[in-house]
């Protein structure tokens, strides 16, 4: 007989302990039924120190390939660059990689290969967006068209490459600055940590050729906002999110919540949402 009380768990393993990682580690570590972490890879152990020593339950530092063993399910919330080398042992072991770094899926086009190959899955949780429900439905259908305009406070924007490489300044702005036009893919490469959204939102759509966005410094906004527009043969969609930003000021409090929804979900025997 079976006395593990933990064997039908979701092993879930994180790598990156930062807004998003620490806050998931936090949530697990309060107790989710049916979800169990077994361990953390971060770059810098006396960094995460501060977040370990304030879990009720002590917490596994392991390598990559330790964490990939003992996991069924691991969260990439890593730099984006990092996408690559992460997901590469994970997805060769036929394992689940929830991704939050989906601007760097666009480079990596190989790993959905490698998924395929070894039966492994990538996870885009609708993370800091909304409506990656019905765009999805839509895609079913005809979408005609798919159009993002995002206002971010200009310091969720600072160090972004394309604003370096344009010499586009964002400091002491007393109005709203358009600092970018142009598709999903284009946003991914010159705004790497800043607009995973539009990836998502274009890989639920119509790709990220056609999938026009905007960005604003705003320094009149406090919250990281997405306006989405969609017109498909099904459905017109005009969706807004006013994301809180989390300790990271590029990152919305809500990604984090949008994975523990995500991992709720997977063995539930009740499944809202497509
Ligand atoms: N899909 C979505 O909706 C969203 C996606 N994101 C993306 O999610 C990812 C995580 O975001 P966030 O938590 O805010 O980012 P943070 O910058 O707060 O955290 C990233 C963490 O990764 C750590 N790290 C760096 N190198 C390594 C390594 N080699 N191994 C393990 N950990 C490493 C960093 O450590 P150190 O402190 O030592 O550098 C840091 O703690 C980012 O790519 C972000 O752009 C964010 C918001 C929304
Ligand atoms: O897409 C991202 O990486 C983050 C973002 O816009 C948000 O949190 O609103």
């Amino acid at each position: 007989m079976n006395t593990n009380p933990y064997s039908s768990d979701l092993r879930i393993g994180i790598v990156g302990l930062g807004a998003v990682g620490a806050s998931l580690a936090r949530t697990f570590d309060a107790g989710i039924p049916g979800i169990r972490l077994v361990g953390i890879t971060v770059r810098n152990p006396e960094r995460a120190a501060g977040v370990l020593a304030n879990l009720k339950n002590p917490l596994a530092l392991l390598d990559l390939e330790e964490l990939v063993q003992a996991s069924d399910v691991v969260i990439e919330c890593a730099p984006a660059a990092l996408l690559p080398q992460i997901a590469l042992p994970v997805l060769s072991a036929g394992k689940k990689l929830v991704v939050l770094s989906s601007g760097a899926l666009l480079e990596s086009p190989h790993l959905i290969d490698l998924a395929r190959l070894h039966g492994g899955q990538i996870l885009v949780p609708t993370g800091a967006l909304l409506g990656l429900d019905a765009v999805t439905a839509a895609a079913e259908g005809v979408i005609h068209s798919v159009r993002m305009i995002t206002r971010k406070p200009p310091r969720g924007l600072v160090g972004a490459p394309y604003l370096l490489e344009n010499f586009i300044s964002i400091e002491g702005l007393d109005k709203p600055k358009r600092v970018f036009k142009g598709s999903a893919r284009e946003a991914a490469r010159g705004f790497p940590a800043n607009l995973n959204v539009v990836v998502a939102l274009s890989l639920a759509g119509i790709g990220p050729d056609r999938t026009a966005l905007e960005i604003w410094a705003d320094p009149s906004v406090i919250r990281n906002t997405h306006l989405i527009e969609v017109d498909a043969d099904s459905a017109s969609l005009t969706m807004t999110i006013e994301n809180i930003p989390s300790d990271n000021p590029r990152t919305g409090r809500i990604t984090a919540q949008s994975v523990v929804a995500l991992l709720r979900k997977m063995n539930a025997p009740l499944r809202i949402g497509t």
